[in-house]
């Protein structure tokens, strides 16, 4: 059964921010902590997974400490992030296209007591079957069960609540940037990256059997993959309207369920398969090296190790006038040559603005900011630790999202997409 949150609209770009709020008083910065009997990071290599555990909870109860409670957001954010549209259930169907028997995504109606099941991993994932974050729950832990959710919100929850045991979500693109969403909710949830996964993303343009380019007057998918495909779209000579979906799956969906003979989907080859829509345009996305990456999510961090090219990805703010933090933080990772391959900044939702008075020349407003950066290093090496031990001395507010394994795979812009993981409804669990 797949209830929805409310009755959403069938596709939207509006923002309605979620109002997470997150501070830690500027008066917490020592890293000694006599409760633990020394320094929050222990100058040894081989850390325990009780050491890991507690050095994880103790950067966590910081945040823990000042956040507070907001249930009040279940919307969706800036424009790519993601929307509540549902999934066309209930509306005329094609006769080839069995999609009665594809699982519905679970939403947060569906988040109760976890039911029975076997000893297949469990995957959720934003989206419904065809999606690039199904393959990619495929990618990260072949053999899975992929479990759809339909919000990422859900998806997290799922963790939480058990009925997951892992979430797959995507957090950027190298053509479309960044997914803010995820970003603001790994905050606002407690779950951590236990590794990451780099999908190719191939787009094509999907119609209904007998559909030409010249019927169509809208193109609709996800607003990452409008966003990958804009320039082809045009040089395509589609005199379109764009129209952001909730997944690129979806819309492909949408597209099948209601017979839309003016619309084109943007969404994968599986998607065309799963819903029995035809392929306009293959390879539409605007770099043939447009790949998207995705971090694996688990209620547990994982032992962090030294044996393999791990990344480690923090949070921080800073409650300080001036400039120089950002310096200092960076300063941190470069005097101990660790590379930084991301970083982020997100507004600061508790306290967004801060007024500078100044007589002279009136009063500026500064944005705050939350920073998530990642790094090329394991929290089991010192030079990690140190770094972190250094940058909580100025700033207020610091959390490890997760120290995980490097996604090392090669990669070719050509390479087949994963085989599907399986999915509720179509292979039971063992
Ligand atoms: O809509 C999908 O198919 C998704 O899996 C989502 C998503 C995203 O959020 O960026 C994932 C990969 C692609 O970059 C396009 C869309």
């Amino acid at each position: 059964m797949a209830v929805r949150l409310s009755p959403p609209p069938k596709h939207t770009l509006l923002a309605k921010p979620a109002p997470f709020l997150i501070h830690r008083p500027s008066t917490v910065r020592s890293i000694h902590r006599p409760d633990i009997g020394g320094p929050l990071f222990p100058g040894s290599v081989g850390v325990s997974r009780a050491d890991w555990l507690s050095t994880c909870a103790i950067l966590s109860s910081k945040a823990a400490a000042s956040q507070q409670p907001d249930n009040a957001d279940h919307s969706s954010g800036s424009a790519d992030e993601t929307h509540h549209l549902t999934t066309v259930n209930g509306h005329k169907s094609l006769d080839l296209v069995p999609i009665a028997n594809l699982p519905k995504p679970l939403t947060i109606t569906d988040l109760s007591p976890a039911p029975m099941h076997g000893n297949q991993l469990r995957v959720a994932y934003q989206g419904v079957p065809g999606a690039y974050s199904e393959a990619a729950a495929g990618k990260a832990y072949p053999n899975c069960e992929a479990i759809p959710c339909d919000q990422f919100e859900v998806a997290f929850q799922a963790v939480e609540l058990w009925i997951a045991d892992r979430a797959v979500l995507p957090v950027e693109n190298s053509l479309g940037g960044s997914i803010h969403r995820n970003y603001d909710l790994l905050l606002r949830h407690r779950l951590h990256i236990v590794g990451e996964v780099q999908l190719p993303v191939h787009h094509c343009l999907l119609a209904l059997p007998g559909v030409r380019k010249e019927y169509l007057t809208r193109v609709i998918s996800h607003p990452q993959a409008l966003a990958q495909c804009e320039l082809t779209l045009t040089s395509l000579g589609l005199n379109v309207a764009r129209e952001a979906f909730d997944d690129t799956a979806g819309a492909a969906e949408y597209v099948a369920t209601n017979g839309l003979r003016d619309t084109a989907a943007i969404a994968s080859a599986r998607a065309a398969e799963l819903y029995g829509l035809q392929i306009l345009a293959d390879g539409i996305q605007d770099d043939s090296g447009n790949v998207t990456r995705f971090v694996m999510l688990a209620r547990e961090p994982i032992i962090p190790r030294t044996d393999r090219p791990f990344k480690t990805s923090i949070v921080f703010a800073h409650d300080r006038e001036g400039t120089s933090v950002l310096f200092k933080v960076l300063s941190a990772f470069a005097f101990r040559n660790i590379s930084l391959t991301k970083i982020e900044s997100r507004p600061h939702r508790h306290r967004p603005i801060r007024l500078v008075d100044d007589a002279n020349v009136g009063t500026a407003k500064h944005f705050e900011y939350m920073f998530y950066v990642d790094f090329e290093a394991s929290m089991a090496e010192v030079r990690a630790q140190n770094a972190l031990a250094e940058i909580q001395e100025f700033t207020s507010f610091l959390r490890v999202l997760g120290s995980y394994p490097m996604d090392m795979t090669p990669w070719m812009a050509a390479s087949p997409p994963p085989p599907p993981p399986s999915s509720p409804s179509s292979s039971p669990s063992s």
